[in-house]
């Protein structure tokens, strides 16, 4: 193929690209126009004006958000088909008309779409030929294409050596970017799979698990917008710098209305983004912490007077704390705590009203015992501290006190838990509020344990006006509306467990979800369908088959779907020989992909006398020879020390600024979790290992993380 007939080629396909950009450019105009002229009828004011106004302004405003994403790479894909009367279709990430409202552009979501994924030689589906446009901005670069029907395509130019080598081999920054010109066949059938119960993808590392699973997020929300975008997506990961790597992927095919969440994050309001050592994690997340939370969320408020007494006419009330024990299980039974806010100021009237015996007290009647009451400041400010509205955070706090921890605890949790446990939290001190990413699922817990403060019970007409109302009302959370969360674009506000659902679930690195954490995710999905991506073989909890009855649980009897990817995109050959080699050797039952690119660099094992010269040798080696990225991977207990070299090495100059951001950065095995670098250096792998009862799996995590190369360095 002469470079000629390339040059050709591409012009050709530039000058429909030109022509699809002036029709977004115009499309662009109509949006604002649009939405300009929806403001304008706001100001008339007439009737049903606002309603419209904002129907209009939303739909225009994100048809321009669309537009504004689907500027890079707009056009990728060109099908020419059997009937070359139809002439070629090309495929976009997002679909576009002509002012004649012929289809310029199919959507890669659209059915029109999916025989570009599809299509093989084998089973050429109508397509002669497939061309992959590569483009810079708005300029094509490069064609590539697979002619699939070899007796019709006879007069077809054929270009190029593939758009998913190229794809393949390109340098990685710190963004995992989207696939839609090269997604696979098996992958694609994964992506288009229907929206509804399970569907399960697993398949070993660098299987494109992860970016497969983002693209069913887009292509659900394009095939059922309506449910979707207005019920939500929610998407779990890891880790606040994994969410940071995947976050560009769904803006960049157009899709901005989804909740991208690390498992820190998942609960409204509070944020863990550190890790307990994992000795404490293994405890914090297995499913006995569930009864350990539900006692606790049952206990007297610390702090809270013991008992009550006052004076009624001729009698000493007394409301001992047996009384009050008993009246606090009697309202317990009846629901959940803090939903039994109304009936307190009852339950106490009463238990008082029947140790009222003297004749004057009698004579009056309940009522005007009860206006009593309700006007004696003593009683109320009583009923407020014993009964109060509780925050899952305040009833986490009391497990702070090494003796409510070993009370609660006794028979559920093991000598040694409470001791992990109240190490953790009772050393908190000033950082009591600063939660691990572990205490997060906790607090869900006990959230859903307290139960959400009722909104107004003061209009509860069962019972006793309510002298706590306005108390509870102060408290009360704002409450999330299904079009808040359309039209949001930060994190939603709501902290009422109402408000958790969601429509369509993801959970990414699957495997790794503790029981506990299954629970939290599980409460978000109850009516919702779910996509869910792992690979058995990279877990780091302990207790795999406790977690799989969590999930089992979380998901109930939806209907499974399960698909599994088989080629790994990320590794060289070289790379994932060795990891796969490791994990054989360690005994992990690996699911093993097929490595499909080769670079002839095989990884290098060093030992080394000085660590940090070794380390530092090793680190300025790859950044001069890979383009992209540089991981630096350490066992968790040196990740400051070597932060620290990291810091003074000043021939490494900015690259190395930006903390985990950065284009060289420092992680320990944990945090490599869905990564990838071109270049990895992994410190002292030894000790990764042993550092956990899960260190194989983690190690081999840390294997399966380069693109280009890796250098393993060990001291002595
Ligand atoms: N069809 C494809 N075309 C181009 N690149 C692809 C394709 N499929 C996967 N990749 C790339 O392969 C790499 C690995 O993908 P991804 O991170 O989604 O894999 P994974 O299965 O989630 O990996 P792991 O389980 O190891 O974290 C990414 O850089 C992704 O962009």
């Amino acid at each position: 193929m002469s470079a000629e007939i390339a040059e050709q080629e591409i012009a050709h396909e530039q000058e429909f690209v030109d022509r699809v950009y002036r029709q977004l450019e115009q499309s662009a105009r109509n949006a604002e126009a649009l939405a300009k002229e929806g403001h304008g009828r706001g100001r008339l004011g007439h009737e049903g004006g606002l309603v419209e106004r904002d129907a209009m302004v939303f739909q225009a405003a994100k048809r321009l958000a669309t537009l504004n994403a689907a500027h890079e790479g707009l056009v990728f894909g060109r099908l020419d088909l059997g009937d070359a009367a139809d002439g070629p279709r090309y495929i976009g990430r997002i679909g576009l008309r002509d002012d004649n409202r012929d289809s310029m552009l199919v959507d890669w979501r659209a059915p029109a779409a999916a025989v570009f994924y599809q299509a093989t030689a084998a089973d050429p589906q109508g397509v002669v030929r497939r061309r992959v446009l590569r483009c810079a901005a708005d300029k094509v670069v490069a064609v590539e294409d697979d002619l699939l029907d070899a007796e019709r395509g006879e007069d077809l130019v054929v270009v190029g050596e593939g758009a998913l080598m190229a794809q393949l081999s390109r340098a990685r920054d710190r963004s995992m970017h989207s696939i839609v010109a090269t997604i696979q066949a098996e992958q694609d059938k994964a992506i288009r799979a229907p929206g509804r119960g399970v569907v399960s993808i697993s398949g070993g590392p660098g299987t494109g698990k992860t970016v497969v699973a983002l693209h069913r997020a887009a292509y659900l929300l394009y095939s059922n917008r309506r449910r979707y975008e207005s019920g939500g997506v929610l998407i779990v990961g890891p880790s606040g710098v994994f969410m940071r790597y995947i976050e560009r992927v769904l803006p960049s095919l157009g899709e901005t209305a989804v909740a991208l969440r690390s498992l820190g994050e998942v609960v409204d309001g509070v944020k863990g983004t550190r890790h307990d050592d994992p000795a404490v994690a293994d405890v914090k997340g297995a499913a006995r912490m569930a009864e350990l939370m539900r006692r606790t969320a049952r206990q007297a408020v610390p702090g809270a007077p013991r008992d009550f007494r006052v004076f009624y006419r001729d009698d000493t009330i007394v409301l001992t704390g047996r009384d009050l024990s008993a009246l606090r299980r009697q309202l317990l039974s009846g629901g959940k705590r803090n939903r039994q806010l109304p009936r307190v100021f009852s339950a106490l009237v009463d238990a008082m009203w029947r140790q009222v015996r003297g004749e004057r007290g009698r004579d009056r009647g309940r009522e005007e015992f009860v206006d009593t009451m309700m006007g004696n400041v003593d009683f109320v400010e009583f009923a407020r501290a014993w009964w109060p509205a509780l925050d899952a955070t305040d009833v986490l706090g009391w497990l702070r006190d090494p003796d409510l921890l070993a009370r609660v605890g006794e028979g559920v949790v093991s000598q040694e838990d409470i001791a992990l446990l109240s190490k953790s939290w009772s050393g908190a001190g000033d950082r009591a509020r600063d939660y691990s990413v572990e205490d997060v699922a906790l607090l869900d817990e006990l959230r859903y344990q307290l139960g959400d403060v009722p909104e107004s019970h003061e209009h509860d007409r069962d019972h006793e006006p309510d002298p706590l109302a306005h108390l509870v009302d102060e408290g009360r959370p704002e409450v999330t509306t299904v079009s808040d969360r359309e039209y949001a674009t930060g994190p939603r506000t709501s902290v009422r467990t109402e408000d958790d659902g969601y429509a369509h679930v993801l959970v990414d690195e699957a495997q790794d979800l503790t029981p506990m954490q299954w629970r939290m995710v599980g409460r978000r999905g109850r009516a919702a369908s779910w996509t869910i991506v792992g690979d058995p073989a990279q877990s780091s909890w302990p207790v795999p088959r406790e977690a799989s009855r969590a999930r089992e649980e979380a998901l109930g009897d939806k209907p499974r779907h399960e698909f599994h990817l088989s080629t790994n995109y990320r590794n060289s050959k070289e790379i994932y020989d060795f990891a796969a080699a490791y994990a054989a050797r360690v005994g992990l039952d690996a699911d093993l992909p097929n490595a499909v690119r080769s670079t002839g660099l095989d990884p290098e094992e060093r030992r080394v006398d000085d660590l940090e010269q070794g380390v530092r040798a090793a680190v300025v080696g790859l950044a001069g020879a890979v383009e992209g990225t540089v991981g630096i991977v350490v066992p968790a207990a040196r990740r400051a020390s070597v932060q620290g070299w990291l810091d003074t090495w000043d021939e490494l100059g900015e690259d190395r600024l930006g903390g985990a951001d950065a284009r060289i950065a420092v992680l320990t095995g944990l945090d490599t979790k869905g990564l990838e670098f071109d270049g990895i250096v992994v410190v002292e792998p030894q000790e990764i290992e042993s550092e956990s009862a899960t260190g194989r799996a983690t190690l081999y995590v840390v294997l399966t993380r380069a693109t280009q190369q890796m250098v393993t360095v060990s001291a002595g």
